[in-house]
């Protein structure tokens, strides 16, 4: 038997599986060595063709060995992050978490002299200015989602048009005078379940986009969906990360890259289209990983001239995710590994803080900031937002902060005013460090956020106006405007050595909001992560999840909150935490995991806990999966470093059938 293309890839489909799988699979003529999915082809003929997927197999030749070797370096960096860690454990005895002295991994070298983790100590060399193409100069205002209906892919595209009936006259003023049009970041990640007809479907609806014909007709109400004459969406498409096979595609019976299919098919056909030729990149770590994505689009702009179809070679553009904690230390290396592509990056902190709580995960003293937290881009994100602007702002690239995400109930005053209290600070918080966008979850906020960021141009007397305008409570607007005209949170000096801590927000001893360990936050978490993981399960990658919040007059207040596998995965580190670190029980863990199973399976909503995920068709089929799922996440000593790795091949249409039989 021969050895494995990308042997890391074992870790998400077994050589049992894949063994199973090559045998069902159906071999594509035109492609010696290609086998796929029987049936999507001929669901997909636009997107399947055989030019395309003879260049994504060409394309995955060229790179797959240099892809492997990024992939073993996680592997062995991951490893020197544990041991190093365990030993600083030893070391730290007696000193206290937040003393100068307190040592880490950070700024550790490997065998080879490496830094694993932690700033270069040299990274000063000269960037070039980054040029952003006229369709992308302006405010970055981001509605996120997943393109994979019709339906929500023209919503998304819609968004500015999408003006609500009680929507207040200043912002209709500002939203329209503001001249901008909002992006939309089309999302194969963390929003979706990677179900390849997902994928495909997803690539034909950016097309649709892009040549302005997607239309929709819901079946269960016979409403239209059009895309609008003007002010359409420039629509980012985030392809998956570097870690995901795809089952479907084999290759002499190795899975192809998932981010190389999605990246290729879409370059195939919209190769005509610079304007679609651009990229949200997620979970890259460092300038060694920007060196194997700037050989990957090298090899594919170089397919692209051969073909002499008049493609400019720089014409593919990216944004890089800055959300694993040794890249925020490596944007300038990444910024110079990846001209002319580059230009800029964001940073939000579900995933942020998910992978930090992952590389911590052996110092029994460090806690990741609580997701009630409401202070967390205020507090925690500090220094990361301050070291992505003075990296990126001298050069004139893009910087864009993180995804709000606390939805409001509809018809609901309370709830709509303490979600736009948390959205004004959010944004204004990222205005002041100099961000020049930031990502929402929902329409509902997109021209908001667009007045928002024409109100802090114009000036004070705008943004009181506006503020007042959305929180009409005269308590609640006075402290907002408070807070909103004030500096910024202070953070620690850049010389200060708890500093790269801070900027990984991993510093903080107990949450004044609840703490880790409480039973409540632990059911919580077990409750949010249940439902998610279910109804990823079921094929929705992303979910607004009820949950409660308090008025700054500390009454609770129902709201809906955007949950995706970055939230998820924040979730289970914490859980996985405080199991492994001895301050959950392993029998606490359970006995709340099988009241949480009842509570969702008697389907009892009660005042200040509702359910969304419901106990019925397939997903009653799902929720003792998602059980065994999470159990294996939270209480395995050794645990995944991505969720995924459990979950992918539940993606699969065989074993979704029988699972589901
Ligand atoms: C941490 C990170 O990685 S962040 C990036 C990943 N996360 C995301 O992309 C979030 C995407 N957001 C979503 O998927 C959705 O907003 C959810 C799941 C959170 C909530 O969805 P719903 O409960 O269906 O929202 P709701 O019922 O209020 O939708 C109202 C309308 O807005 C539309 N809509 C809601 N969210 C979106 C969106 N993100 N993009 C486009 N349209 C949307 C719906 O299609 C619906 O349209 P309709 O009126 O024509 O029927
Ligand atoms: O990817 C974005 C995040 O907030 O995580």
């Amino acid at each position: 038997m021969k050895p494995p293309h990308i042997p890391a890839y074992r870790s998400f489909l077994s050589a049992d599986l894949l063994a199973e799988l090559w045998q069902e699979r159906e071999q594509v003529q035109a492609v010696e060595g290609l086998r796929i999915a029987p049936g999507l082809r001929g669901k997909f003929p636009r997107i399947e063709t055989d030019e395309a997927l003879q260049f994504v197999c060409e394309l995955y030749q060229e790179v797959r060995a240099e892809l492997n070797t990024v992939l073993e370096n996680r592997i062995a960096d991951r490893a020197f992050i544990d041991r190093e860690t365990l030993a600083c454990v030893e070391k730290n005895q007696g000193t206290p978490y937040s003393s100068p002295d307190y040592q880490t991994v950070i700024g550790k070298k490997d065998d080879a002299g490496r830094i694993v983790v932690g700033p270069l100590p040299n990274n000063a060399q000269d960037l070039k200015e980054i040029d952003i193409p006229e369709f992308l100069r302006g405010d970055q205002v981001t509605l996120f989602g997943p393109p994979d209906t019709a339906k929500m892919s023209i919503n998304a595209m819609n968004a500015f048009n999408r003006v609500g009936s009680d929507e207040p006259a200043i912002v209709t003023e500002l939203a329209e005078a503001a001249g901008q049009v909002p992006r939309w970041g089309a999302d194969n990640e963390d929003s979706k379940t990677p179900i390849m007809a997902n994928f495909l479907q997803a690539c034909e609806n950016l097309m649709g986009c892009f040549d302005g014909t997607l239309r929709f007709e819901d079946p269960k109400n016979g409403k239209v969906y059009q895309l609008d004459d003007q002010g359409l969406s420039k629509p980012i498409k985030r392809i998956p990360g570097l870690a995901l096979p795809d089952g479907n595609h084999l290759l002499d019976g190795n899975p192809l890259p998932l981010h190389l299919v999605d990246f290729a098919l879409h370059l195939w056909h919209n190769r005509s289209r610079p304007e679609a030729l651009v990229f949200y990149v997620p979970k890259l770590e460092n300038e060694e990983e920007a060196a194997y994505l700037k050989h990957l689009i090298d090899c594919a702009e170089r397919h692209m001239v051969a073909m002499a179809s008049g493609y400019e070679f720089g014409t593919i553009k990216l944004f890089i995710v800055f959300e694993n904690p040794r890249a925020i230390f490596r944007i300038r290396e990444m910024a110079a590994v990846l001209h002319p592509h580059f230009l800029g990056g964001s940073l939000g902190w579900h995933d942020f803080l998910a992978s930090v709580a992952r590389l911590f995960r052996h110092d029994p003293n460090y806690r990741i900031p609580v997701k009630a937290d409401p202070n967390i881009v205020i507090n925690h994100i500090r220094e990361s937002h301050k070291i992505l602007v003075e990296a990126l702002a001298p050069i004139g690239a893009i910087r864009i902060g993180g995804m709000y995400g606390v939805l409001y109930e509809e018809g609901n005053p309370l709830s709509y005013q303490v979600s736009m209290v948390g959205y004004i600070r959010d944004v204004t918080t990222q205005l002041k460090r100099g961000l020049n966008g930031f990502w929402v979850a929902h329409p509902a906020f997109v021209r908001i956020g667009l007045a928002l960021v024409e109100a802090w141009r114009r000036g004070p007397e705008s943004v009181e106006k506006l503020v007042r305008a959305l929180v009409t409570d005269e308590g609640e607007a006075r402290s907002l405007l408070k807070f909103v005209f004030s500096p910024d949170a202070e953070g620690l000096d850049s010389s200060d050595p708890r500093y790269c801590r801070s900027v990984l927000a991993a510093t903080i001893e107990v949450s004044d909001v609840i703490a880790n360990d409480d039973p409540e936050e632990v059911r919580y978490n077990i409750f949010q992560a249940l439902q998610y993981i279910c109804d990823w399960l079921c094929g929705n990658g992303c979910v607004a999840l009820p949950a409660t919040m308090k008025t700054s007059a500390g009454e609770p207040v129902f709201v809906r909150v955007m949950d995706d596998l970055a939230t998820t995965e924040r979730s289970r580190w914490e859980l996985w935490a405080e199991v492994n670190h001895g301050r959950v029980s392993h029998e606490l863990f359970e006995s709340l995991l099988q009241e949480e199973l009842g509570f969702l399976k008697a389907g009892n909503d009660s005042a200040n806990k509702r359910i969304q995920v419901s106990w019925q068709g397939d997903a009653a089929k799902w929720y003792p999966v998602a059980a065994q799922i999470l159990r294996q996440l939270v209480t395995d000593p050794e645990p995944v470093e991505f969720a995924t790795e459990l979950m992918l091949p539940f993606t699969l249409d065989t074993i979704r059938k029988s699972a589901l039989e």
